[in-house]
């Protein structure tokens, strides 16, 4: 065989043998505590019309997506967000529903990013999206359920990072600042460069309390006091007011769910997704540079597809939490107990019902035919390999 045939391209991976059998385990844990939660599944197809993830949506870059076309010549998307296609499903199945709706999904998705990166182009996602319910005890649940993930997938040092789409954009409007000094801004922050906001800040000549804001870019708070803080420079701000506002209340519910130790406020979150108008939060763990969970509140992203539903939602890339998880030697801890059966063909009606029998009460049999080249010791040593827990020849 030609080795070329055996390569995948540059950011696709096999996942085989024991880590698929852990990845398949840790999502199966993470889907329970949705389920748990009264989330329903949902499953959106893996490519979409163009228009579903286009630059009014506020998703991928276009530059970011892979394109081809249909028969009829439509440009068709796979998709690099499942988010969207979410809020095209509520407008199209649940446009009539009054009362909020709890979904849960898990699939892949694809981003053509560059590939100097080093980044996956194609991770499995999974998450959840609570639509129609504007209020911050909806941005609570969906911190704390992020949070029971965390652990349930046996982390013990996390930290959510939970800032809002409106201090920034507030900042924005407030200093009236052009789209080039926006998107320089941006960049500075997202390499968490913040003695170079500092010094563009300088530039502007700003008065003071917006000048404090937007020293507050890269700051932590973990407490509500530091909010307090924040809330008196703006005072004359009402987007950034009601930014702070937002995450106070929700530092306070976090408290009745008893998880604020794991969280901490961060003013500069910031996030290349247009479509978020609330909080933006990620969240981190030893062992992955990149956010093993990121999500926030998206209110007008439901308007697009004919709906007004102000939602929330988040979601896992499995991906770099399993990498996480295996850098931190935390073990998925997988059961391996399949058995094999190897029969020669005069036994195969009685191989063929001990395995039915077996199966029925839930023991996974492998059965394999006797290959008359092989001796019984390669059958004992192909189930050592494969960490079985017995075998048995019907010979
Ligand atoms: N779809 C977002 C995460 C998210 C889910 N819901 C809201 N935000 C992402 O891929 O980053």
């Amino acid at each position: 065989m030609k080795r070329q045939l055996l390569h995948t391209p540059e950011g696709v991976r096999d996942i085989y043998n024991d880590e698929c059998e852990k990845k398949m385990l840790l999502q199966d844990q993470l889907y329970h505590i949705l389920r748990l939660h009264g989330y329903h599944p949902i499953q959106t197809p893996t490519f979409e019309f163009f228009d579903i993830f286009g630059r009014e949506i506020g998703t991928t870059p276009s530059k970011d997506l892979y394109k081809f076309f249909d028969r009829e010549g439509n440009t068709l998307v796979l998709r690099p967000d499942i988010t969207p296609s979410i809020a095209r499903c509520a407008a199209k199945y649940f446009g009539e529903e009054e009362l909020p709706i709890r979904l849960c999904y898990m699939g892949n998705t694809f981003i053509n990013n560059s590939s100097y990166q080093g980044r996956l182009k194609e991770c499995t996602q999974l998450g959840a999206e609570l639509l129609g319910d504007p209020s911050v005890d909806a941005d609570a649940e969906m911190i704390s359920m992020v949070i029971s993930c965390l652990k349930a997938a046996g982390l013990k040092e996390f930290q959510l990072s939970i800032g809002h789409a409106d201090f920034f954009r507030g900042l924005m409007e407030a200093a009236g600042l052009l789209e080039e000094q926006e998107e320089e801004l941006r960049e500075l922050i997202s390499n968490k460069n913040f003695f170079g906001v500092e010094e563009f800040v300088e530039t502007l000549n700003l008065e003071e309390n917006l000048k404090n804001l937007f020293g507050m870019l890269g700051n932590l708070y973990t407490g509500s006091d530091e909010l307090s803080a924040a809330r008196e420079c703006a005072a004359s701000y009402p987007r950034i007011l009601k930014a702070i506002g937002d995450l106070e209340e929700l530092h306070k519910i976090l408290e009745v769910y008893e998880v604020s130790r794991y969280v901490s406020f961060e003013l500069g979150t910031i996030s290349n997704y247009q479509y978020y108008t609330g909080i933006i939060f990620a969240g981190y763990t030893f062992g992955s540079g990149e956010a093993i969970v990121k999500g926030g509140r998206y209110d007008r992203l439901l308007t697009c597809f004919g709906k007004d539903s102000a939602s929330i939602g988040f979601a896992f890339v499995i991906d770099q939490l399993m990498a996480a998880l295996q850098r931190q030697k935390i073990d998925v801890p997988v059961e391996r107990c399949v058995e094999l059966m190897v029969y020669k063909s005069a036994k195969r009606q009685k191989a063929i019902t001990a395995a039915a029998t077996a199966r029925a009460v839930g023991r996974c049999v492998e059965l394999m035919l006797w290959d008359e080249t092989k001796q019984r010791k390669d059958y004992e040593d192909y189930a050592a390999r494969s960490r079985m827990t017995n075998v048995q020849f019907f010979a």
